[in-house]
């Protein structure tokens, strides 16, 4: 299988000069096409950085980071939005939009840098609310809907717009064990169907075993895989 994700030596520090605070330290990772990979490691280890460097959401400039091919070191804005528009993103807060419907928050993905009419947007939306077990909740507004609901409409959201990755930061941590688990079981079904890589950062190792792989973080290094 080809990697999707290829990253090679990254280096990542915050700040300059003295007040230099290296991140993440010769990290090699690589992740093929449909492969679902944890992150897991203690808190500050660098997890949520490694993951928004992979998103295209922060530049790093020591090393090699290919996403789908596309070198994002030292990379221009273009080739970062690029990646980011074939990556699907799952945040811990949902980040869903309070004034509008679940449907209407699914179909926005598809809005930017996409060639389909409304009705097919609102179509392909409805598809993905109804593969992630909310089709009789298109309309409802996020303050009606459940945690477990709610993440249930990230993953549909992330879906959509038929990533090949996933990226996705503490997905179960505003969720209770059970709905936590169903959701990552349901994230997990849904990406081996359309062979969407995930990478998943997580505290919680109750879901490590939807994993194909498991890696550990540990003050920046990659301490065992
Ligand atoms: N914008 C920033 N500016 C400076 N330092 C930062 C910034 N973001 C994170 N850091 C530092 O980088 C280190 C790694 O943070 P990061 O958020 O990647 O860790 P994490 O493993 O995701 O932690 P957690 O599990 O608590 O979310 C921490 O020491 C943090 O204080």
């Amino acid at each position: 299988m080809p990697a999707v994700i290829d990253v090679e030596h990254l280096d990542f520090s915050f700040g300059s000069g003295a007040l230099t605070q290296p991140v993440l330290k010769d990290i090699t990772l690589s992740i093929r096409k449909g492969e679902i990979v944890l992150i897991t490691g203690p808190s500050g280890s660098g997890k949520t950085t490694f993951l928004t460097i992979i998103g295209g959401l922060r530049q790093a400039f020591h090393g090699s980071v290919k996403v789908l091919d596309q070198q994002l070191i030292n990379s221009s804005e273009q080739v970062k939005v690029k990646a980011r528009q074939q990556i699907g993103y799952i945040f811990q807060q949902h980040n869903l939009l309070k004034s509008l419907s679940a449907l209407q928050n699914v179909s926005m993905t598809l809005e930017m840098g996409n060639a389909l009419t409304e009705q097919q947007r609102r179509d392909r939306s409805a598809e993905a609310l109804i593969a992630v077990g909310l089709g009789d909740r298109l309309d409802y507004k996020p303050g009606q809907l459940s945690g477990g609901q709610l993440q249930r409409v990230s993953i549909a959201r992330a879906l959509v717009g038929q990533p090949k990755i996933i990226l996705a930061d503490e997905p179960t941590a505003s969720l209770d064990k059970q709905s936590g688990y169903e959701a990552v079981s349901l994230l997990k079904r849904l990406a081996k169907e359309s062979q969407t890589a995930i990478l998943l950062v997580t505290h919680d190792y109750r879901i490590l075993d939807i994993a194909d792989r498991v890696v550990e973080l540990e003050d920046g290094v990659i301490k065992s895989v």
